[in-house]
């Protein structure tokens, strides 16, 4: 699509990329290629060398800063999307310029799942799928080393070159964890108000894009001191009255969770969009350091979080990448579930309920009383839900899916797992089939990725037509059919 240059009276925002001279002086922009809750993206040219890249145009500040902060520091990690450079004028929406990735794991998946099944032997070949986990694990064992959690880890966010390099993307819900356990608060990347007239409007040019590389010693790169967070904070917000306004204007409510306050806003692959309880929850977040339980992608999000947790760490990544690995080994998502509740119990039928016995202290989880489930007494197990796996895969997703997130394996943990040296070995990256494009989800697939789009549910009640709901004097008890 050609860019329009007339900007007309009030374009709508999501056009805006159009009008914007300093982006379009140095960049043709091509087709819409994707959109997510806070953004739209285009895949771009660089009018000096040809440069395929995306331009991520951020609809929401906070996700803007927090993806460019997570960016910077990671710049460099051979499996973590590049930011080439970004675009951020005050009431404007920032444009970052990425690097341009052709495909993604949810494509991988849904292509495999469309391939004929040859005497029950999966399209997915055992090097290949091992391929694409030893590459998934070195981006998030990159993001964990700089305390780094994700926080929205889902195969569409695993993007994919042609080559077969898979990157971590879409850090617009990542935060930066501290020593204390607390996450650090929100800060602008760089201060536009430092830059002269000319250049206010482009904050990062690439000669000059560095991520800071020097840290004190015995800290890991990147991991900046809770100290350090404040005193940048306190300087932006004395440079910029916006971050009090904001601060102002919205309600502290950092405690409160997605089950509790987010039963009519839970928008499946959207979670937040249209809620004020999710700009009041990050407003705490901010504020008071601690965290939202409002995260991620339903599917794979962690229990801690189902039950409101808002003290929670990088552990939430790891029950985010079981369900990835389990899923990329049999193309089906390992718990679709159509609602909070839904998904407590599709987890619960799987693996059993969540007790103290298996979580000490489980039961000081936000929610935890407020809903009890029945008693399950036969879990289905995971090898059920996953079958025709050998029992190095079953036991590489069950290292992840654990209830009590201390017992869950971390990246490098799981990188000298045994599996990924026994035959069959991980593949080549250039012998790893790549699709065309991602595109191929939105299709039918057996793969059920339609579903993706149907997780979007008003009430969390409201889809249970066959369970007997109590209440009780706490909140709810839940009986299954
Ligand atoms: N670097 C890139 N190269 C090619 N396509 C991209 C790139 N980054 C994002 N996209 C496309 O744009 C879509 C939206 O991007 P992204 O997921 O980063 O945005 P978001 O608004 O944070 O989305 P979400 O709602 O999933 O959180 C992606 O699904 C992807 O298809």
């Amino acid at each position: 699509m050609d860019p329009d240059p007339s900007p007309g009276p009030d374009p709508p925002k999501s056009w805006s990329i159009h009008t914007r001279r300093e982006i379009i002086a140095r960049y043709e922009i091509l087709e819409r290629v994707g959109s997510g809750a806070y953004s739209d993206v285009y895949r771009g040219r660089r009018l000096s060398d040809g440069l395929a890249v995306a331009l991520k145009e951020v609809h929401d500040y906070q996700s803007a800063f927090r993806e460019i902060e997570a960016l910077q520091i990671l710049r460099g990690s051979p499996h973590v999307v590049l930011l080439h450079e970004y675009f951020w004028r005050e009431d404007e929406d920032a444009v970052l310029v990425l690097e341009f990735l052709r495909s993604d794991l949810a494509a991988v998946i849904a292509d495999a799942s469309r391939r004929p099944r040859d005497g029950g032997v999966a399209p997915l070949r055992a090097g290949e799928v091992k391929r694409w986990m030893l590459q998934v694990l070195e981006g998030v064992d990159a993001c964990h080393r700089n305390s780094i959690v994700h926080r929205d880890l889902k195969p569409g966010n695993l993007l994919i070159s042609e080559e077969g390099v898979l990157k971590i993307a879409d850090f617009g819900q990542a935060r930066i964890l501290l020593d204390d356990g607390n996450v650090a608060p929100d800060y602008e990347p760089e201060s536009f108000e430092e830059r002269s007239s000319e250049q206010a409007d482009i904050l990062q040019q690439p000669e000059t894009m560095e991520a800071d590389t020097t840290c004190p010693e015995g800290q890991e790169h990147g991991a900046i001191t809770r100290e350090a967070y404040l005193r940048e904070v306190d300087e932006f917000k004395a440079k910029n009255p916006r971050h009090e306004i904001d601060k102002e204007t919205s309600i502290f409510d950092g405690d409160t969770s997605c089950l509790a306050t987010c039963t009519t806003s839970d928008i499946g692959e959207d979670p937040f969009k249209g809620s004020y309880v999710y700009g009041a929850e990050e407003a705490g977040e901010d504020a008071q350091g601690s965290l939202t339980s409002c995260v991620g992608t339903r599917w794979f999000r962690a229990p801690e979080l189902l039950y409101g947790s808002t003290d929670y760490g990088l552990e939430v990544d790891l029950w985010s990448l079981g369900c990835i690995f389990a899923e990329l080994l049999t193309l089906e998502p390992l718990f679709p579930g159509i609602s909070d509740i839904d998904q407590l119990s599709r987890i619960f039928n799987v693996l059993g309920n969540l007790s103290e016995e298996v979580w000490p202290g489980c039961t000081k989880l936000p929610d935890y009383r407020t809903i009890s489930f029945c008693k399950i007494e036969n879990p289905i197990g995971l090898e059920s839900c996953l079958p025709n796996c050998s029992t190095d895969e079953v036991s590489l997703v069950r290292r992840l899916l654990c209830y009590d997130p201390a017992a869950r394996a971390t990246p490098m943990e799981l990188l000298q797992d045994k599996y990924f040296t026994e035959e069959p070995l991980p593949v080549p990256i250039s012998a790893l089939q790549v699709p065309q494009s991602k595109n191929s989800h939105d299709e039918d697939s057996a793969g059920g990725w339609n579903d993706y789009n149907d997780m979007d549910s008003d009430s969390d009640f409201e889809d249970f037509g066959p369970l007997k709901f109590t209440p009780t004097s706490t909140g709810f008890s839940i009986q299954f059919p």
